[in-house]
């Protein structure tokens, strides 16, 4: 049977829920989350995502060419969301000049090793990271200011849209994938999942002396 990006979030139900639902979110949504634990994943997250920029462009470059408009369609929102990171991190005065969290370097450390793999290993990690953040930031539901920006960028109806054509994508190619790479396309998206969770740890229960 061929695995889709589907039947993964219906077979791992559990692991999906526990990267998805966090009480970091759920502070976010209520207005109560502390501006250490906030600014902690702000810092971490501009960190990761520079490394998640270098890995959507070597997905880009194993991709085939009819899918490219989407993988470029995804560079360019990163190159955007980078300077919204900038500005951001400006605002509160944080420096981003800092050292990745363990957490955070795993994580770059596991999106570095997908070179390796085949393409549509990549394809199917490339679409649960997106997907982690836009259901992540959608689900807790309309959240107050300053909040509402961040849940806005990841949560928003185009990004889902997008995260949906990046599932269309991994689902075309895992069809005829071979069962060892299908097997590795999940065991992908379990890392994935497992990381997505560790990170709202870390900026959770983030110490008021590691947050600057
Ligand atoms: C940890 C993490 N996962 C995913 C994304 C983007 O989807 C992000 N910015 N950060």
């Amino acid at each position: 049977m061929t695995i889709t990006c589907k039947l993964l979030l219906e077979n791992h139900a559990q692991d999906w829920q526990e990267a998805t639902v966090h009480p970091f979110l759920e502070q976010c949504q209520l207005g109560i989350i502390q501006p250490q634990q906030f600014n902690t994943w702000l810092m971490q997250d501009y960190l990761f995502v520079v490394e998640f920029t270098r890995m959507v462009g070597r997905v880009l470059a194993s991709a085939p060419p009819e899918h490219f408009d989407v993988i470029l369609g995804g560079l360019a929102a990163l190159k955007d969301e980078l300077n919204w990171f900038q500005e951001k991190a400006t605002q509160r005065q944080l420096n981003l000049n800092i050292k990745k969290q363990p957490t955070c370097r795993e994580y770059c450390e596991y999106m570095q090793s997908l070179a390796d793999k085949p393409y549509p290993v990549q394809a199917t990690a490339f679409w649960a990271i997106e997907l982690a953040y836009n259901q992540g930031w959608q689900l807790p539901g309309k959240m107050p200011d300053p909040y509402n920006e961040f849940a806005q960028r990841w949560g928003n109806t185009d990004f889902t849209k997008y995260v949906k054509l990046l599932s269309q994508q991994a689902d075309e190619v895992l069809e005829t994938a071979q069962e060892d790479i299908q097997k590795q396309a999940e065991e992908s998206f379990l890392i994935v999942a497992k990381f997505e969770h560790n990170f709202w740890q870390m900026a959770f229960h983030t110490a008021q002396h590691e947050s600057k």
